[in-house]
């Protein structure tokens, strides 16, 4: 079967730094996958040679089958993108912003007012049709770009950053967005650094199987595999132990030492033996935990 996405061996260097690392992975048609990682991580740059907004210095990059490099419009055809910066244009009502891509797109009517229509009632935006962009909220700007990402129909739909700056609700709805989009049978790839965001949408929920997570840091892929697979492969289960000033030195950030178990029992078997608890707590482990525990740093 053909990968949705592919990268096999990928470098983007910026003056001589390698801001993506040889990366290498791929997505199944139908997948959901999360690129978690921090600020400057690469993700939003590995977005981008994906939908062939930047070259990759090195490496082989595929969407849908066709090569970003080489086939571009091929690529772009399959792929639908929503990015961090709110790429639609204020001056504009919703209806001309989704016309506009519609008629780029080169969807000919009476099907593009059609699918128009159909994409703006997915996003509970039709009411707002006439309205100039620029008087939408934040999250109504996205779930535009959502919809007219989705016009032309794309096999995978590429997401960076979605959530960010928007509120708890409005989270929530795009996560819902999201995960139906995915139940249809869409390939998803979203970058954060919200772990939230990767525990709900790579979660199992009904009619789909769990995501999977690649996180990514200094340009690298770090670990990959579901939730459950990377949290069974450090240890479900976690001790904290705080340290003093002298253990921690100057790193404020590490102030924490982490003991991972196999499950939480075991755990707190190991917190009960000790004769002094001062300064220690066990709990489930979670994404960051496992972050930390790889890199020696926090996700922000
Ligand atoms: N056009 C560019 N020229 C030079 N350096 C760049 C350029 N684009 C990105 N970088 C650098 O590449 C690194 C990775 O950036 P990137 O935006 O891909 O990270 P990220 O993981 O998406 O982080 P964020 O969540 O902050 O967007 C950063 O150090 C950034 O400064």
């Amino acid at each position: 079967m053909t990968a949705a996405v592919l990268l096999e061996n990928v470098f983007k260097f910026y003056k001589n730094i390698p801001v993506v690392n040889d990366l290498s992975f791929a997505i199944a048609p139908g997948e959901i996958f999360a690129l978690l990682g921090p600020n400057g991580a690469g993700k939003s740059t590995t977005i981008r040679m994906l939908t062939t907004l930047t070259k990759p210095s090195q490496g082989h990059l595929e969407v849908a089958g066709y090569d970003v490099v080489k086939q571009p419009i091929q690529a772009k055809q399959s792929i639908g993108v929503v990015l961090q910066q709110t790429s639609v244009d204020g001056d504009l009502s919703v209806w001309e912003n989704m016309e506009l891509h519609g008629r780029l797109h080169h969807i000919a009517n009476p099907q593009r007012q059609r699918l128009i229509n159909q994409w703006l009632e997915y996003v509970e935006l039709a009411d707002r049709r006439d309205d100039l962009v620029k008087t939408l909220s934040g999250g109504m700007k996205r779930r535009l770009q959502i919809a007219r990402a989705l016009l032309h129909r794309p096999q995978i739909l590429f997401l960076d950053e979605p959530t960010v700056g928007l509120d708890p609700q409005t989270r929530r709805r795009l996560w819902e967005i999201i995960r139906d989009l995915n139940k249809q049978g869409m390939t998803m790839l979203l970058t954060t650094h919200y772990m939230d965001e990767v525990e709900y949408l790579c979660g199992a929920f009904e009619g789909t199987g769990p995501g999977r997570i690649g996180i990514m840091d200094s340009g690298k892929l770090i670990t990959l595999g579901t939730l459950q697979q990377l949290r069974s492969a450090h240890g479900e289960g976690l001790v904290m132990k705080q340290l003093g000033i002298a253990e921690a030195g100057n790193d404020s950030a590490r102030r924490w030492e982490y003991l991972f178990f196999p499950s939480l029992e075991e755990a707190n078997t190991y917190l009960n033996q000790q004769p002094d608890k001062t300064g220690m707590m066990v709990r489930s482990s979670n994404l960051e935990d496992i972050f930390v525990e790889l890199t020696g740093r926090q996700l922000d």
